[in-house]
């Protein structure tokens, strides 16, 4: 063939594959110069050598106008655009293979696109088909590409050997799913002989759940103009034997949206929080966390900037290296020190941290004390029935009696409290963690020595207390069976409303009616007039001595009776208070009176409102009284002590009842005393049961209170019994009727603050 013609033919080659003639003209001049005008040289592969050398022109020109952009102005977006750019093109571009042919050559990314293309220097194996995996047909020219752009490795090509791209060892997938993912691309004109090479294109790493679950907490990137560097691999440092991947980080890809990014200020923009570093900072750090526990901590470590590749060294002689540095550096002197501990403890703090615990992170300790879940007087015994209505299950079987829900719950032993089981209790919301119908909160000052204790919203029974009930025990004048709505407006009243004195105990509004609160009030001001009932051999008075004191006296009190289970009023009957539980906003503050914690009323209460009521173990006076004895060190005392058919019969200690709030116990355990003018008052409530054997034990206010004011209860202690074994306290109630300061003789109350 004629030169000219030769000319000719190759134009039209380039020309086939989309390069003009202005572009072919240096390169073919260049060429033959070269080449001494040695035409089977550059028509050799098709031209192959004029294709490169016009792809090298047009990649130092890009360079050129790569070096006048501002470095470090690249952000995320225009990272991405670019690589997945490059797959479009890829894509879209079969017409030109040579170009990603030549990168192979290069084993670094072309500048024409960017910093950010992946490649690797050290891919020098020759292409190995994978066992199995069929040749790419040349339908196959262009695959679908998702996602980030991949990396492509290509083997070095010497001398003019057709050069091939690799997959890379990383790429353990089965030969079906790379076959899947092989792109094919063919130049136009070849022969059979002349076949192209076949780029196969490694897939992505198997996407896993793990991978979905998975959002960045803080991207700290350096410099953005360097180059995407290759992830970790085992390699031996200096070994050009495998490539690693450049892997694109899910970070920068920003998908896994809704996913908990636990250090994103914003969840509304694409919950990445991202630090600036230096330039310089020889690593890209991502850390990413899932909902499950999962964490992914990838290190890109960047090359240093003079490095012309990057193949990743030993990993055991990184860690090394960084060990021996965290000892000298940072001065650590346990020779036991490893990077990989700490990244251990990172996972258990993560873990700790993180843990919901009753709905609450634990990580918002700020505001919360730790509730020990633990009960000295239940693990000291074995006695196997114990009641426990917290929220540990309720074996059914040892239900005594099928009660409602504001009833006394008598259940089997559990379990042994456990006191290293520890609750986390958002104390400063609500103390009672959403028990009560409405919350109870605590001021914040001080919320660190809130005293340990479990919260129950209605008595449980303690080992020995004998109150066995059932409903057989309620008669049909025990109930109203035949009421219908609301028995508190019925004329004449029901069973259940006449059973508190002949009169109604309630208003329509579900106050405690004026007549029967006064009096309730003049019955604890002024015992002695007609309501003390005395026993012969007083039980309490002998479990303080051998040789008892004559009986003190006790209150004979007036009862209200609510209607219960068996009566078939309406549930929201106005003879039903009580049992509904509290429905005021209360408050737990620190007094900052020498008294401790105390409660208020965060609203106005009108004169004869239900507070709430005193809830606790209940068990017998015997049992309290052990209790007291090996515990007499407390501080404050949280007992009464339950009226009972005093005068009736001669009574065993063990039908003495008490309600004990030190380890369970509801808002009133914080209730403070005052002598005589206090703001509440105790009245004793029928509800399950048909004597008064066991009652609740309700605070109704005497007055109207105002919001804010603290709410005090006369406990009725007896400041001058000195033989007490449990000491009373010193009364700093503040009031000019206190009996501390006057050391008045009066009868110890029937309800008594042990
Ligand atoms: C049922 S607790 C009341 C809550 C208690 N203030 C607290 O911080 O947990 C009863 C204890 O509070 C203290 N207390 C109650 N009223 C008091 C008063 N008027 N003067 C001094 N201390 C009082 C006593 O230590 C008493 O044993």
């Amino acid at each position: 063939m004629a030169p000219s013609q030769k000319v000719k033919a190759a134009f039209k080659a380039m020309k086939d594959i989309g390069i003009p003639e202005e572009k072919t003209k240096p390169a073919l001049k260049k060429l033959l110069t070269l080449f001494e005008k040695n035409w089977d040289l550059i028509e050799e592969e098709n031209y192959r050598v004029l294709a490169d050398t016009i792809f090298e022109y047009e990649d130092s020109e890009a360079a050129e106008k790569e070096k006048k952009k501002i470095p470090g102005n690249v952000d995320q977006g225009e990272v991405f655009e670019e690589a997945a750019q490059m797959q479009d093109e890829v894509q879209d571009e079969p017409e030109r293979p040579l170009k990603r042919l030549r990168l192979k050559h290069q084993g670094q990314a072309a500048p024409s696109h960017g910093q950010h293309s992946p490649s690797s220097a050290c891919a020098l194996k020759t292409p190995k088909p994978e066992p199995g995996e069929p040749e790419a047909s040349p339908s196959q020219q262009v695959r679908p590409l998702t996602g980030p752009p991949q990396p492509v490795v290509f083997t070095r090509n010497k001398g003019k050997q057709p050069v091939s791209p690799q997959v890379c060892q990383k790429d353990k997938r089965t030969a079906p799913e790379r076959t899947s993912q092989a792109l094919q691309i063919k130049e136009p004109g070849v022969t059979p002989r002349q076949k192209q090479p076949t780029l196969i294109i490694p897939k992505d790493e198997p996407f896993t759940d793990d991978m979905v679950s998975l959002e960045p907490l803080a991207v700290v990137r350096p410099d953005r103009t360097q180059k995407e560097v290759p992830s970790n691999s085992t390699n031996p440092a200096g070994s050009q034997a495998e490539c690693v991947h450049p892997e694109v980080s899910k970070s920068i890809n920003g998908v896994d949206k809704g996913l908990e990014t636990l250090a994103s200020p914003s969840s509304e923009e694409n919950q990445i929080q991202e630090a600036d570093v230096s330039k310089k900072s020889p690593a890209n750090i991502d850390i990413a966390a899932s909902s499950l526990g999962e964490v992914k901590l990838s290190l890109s470590c960047n090359p240093r900037p003079e490095a012309n590749g990057f193949c990743f060294p030993d990993l055991q002689a990184v860690l090394k290296k960084v060990n021996d540095n965290c000892l000298t550096k940072y001065k650590i002197m346990d020779p036991e020190f490893s990077v990989i501990k700490v990244m251990e403890e990172f996972c258990e703090y993560a873990g700790k941290l993180g843990t919901k615990v009753d709905g609450v992170h634990q990580e918002r300790a700020d505001n919360m004390v730790v509730v020990m879940d633990t009960n000295p007087t239940s693990a000291s015994n074995s006695e196997p029935a114990c009641v426990q209505s917290d929220d540990q299950s309720v074996e059914k079987d040892s239900i005594v009696a099928d009660l409602n829900t504001k009833s006394l719950v008598v259940v089997q032993q559990q379990q042994q409290l456990n006191p290293s089981s520890m609750q986390i209790l958002d104390v400063t919301s609500d103390i009672t963690r959403g028990m009560e119908t409405v919350k109870v909160s605590l001021e914040k000052s001080d919320c660190d020595s809130l005293p340990l204790f479990h919260y129950i919203t209605q008595n449980v029974v303690a080992h020995k207390a004998d109150i066995n009930f059932s409903l057989a025990q309620i008669g049909d004048q025990d109930c109203c069976q035949s009421c219908v709505g609301d028995c508190s407006a019925l004329s004449p009243l029901c069973n259940c409303a006449r059973r508190g004195g002949g009169e109604s105990s309630y208003t329509s509004d579900g106050l405690v009616t004026e007549e029967f609160l006064d009096k309730c009030i003049s019955m604890v001001q002024n015992p002695e007039k007609d309501y003390l009932v005395y026993c012969k051999e007083c039980p309490l008075e002998r479990l303080k001595n051998e040789d008892p004191d004559p009986c003190k006296g006790h209150l004979k009190r007036t009862f209200i009776k609510e209607c219960w289970t068996k009566c078939d009023c309406n549930k929201n009957c106005g003879n039903r208070v009580v049992q509904h539980g509290i429905s005021h906003e209360l408050q737990v503050f620190w007094t900052g009176e020498g008294k401790g914690w105390g409660l208020r009323t965060l609203e106005d209460l009108p004169k004869g409102s239900f507070v709430c009521e005193y809830v606790g173990e209940v068990l017998t006076s015997s049992e309290l009284h052990e209790r007291n004895l090996r515990e007499s060190n407390d501080k404050h005392s949280y007992a009464v002590l339950l009226d009972t058919e005093w005068g009736t019969r001669a009574l065993k200690e063990a039908e003495i009842l008490c309600l004990d709030a030190t380890v369970y116990g509801n808002v009133a355990r914080f209730i403070n005393h005052r002598c005589s003018d206090a703001n509440l008052i105790e009245i004793p409530v029928e509800v399950e049961t048909p004597n008064h054997h066991y009652y609740h034990v309700a605070l109704f206010t005497t007055r109207k209170i105002s919001a804010f004011e603290e709410l005090t209860w006369d406990y009725g202690v007896d400041f001058d019994d000195g033989e007490h074994h449990n000491k009373a306290f010193r009364c700093l109630c503040g009031s000019n009727f206190c009996r501390n300061m006057k050391r008045s003789s009066r009868s110890r109350s029937t309800l008594t603050l042990q």
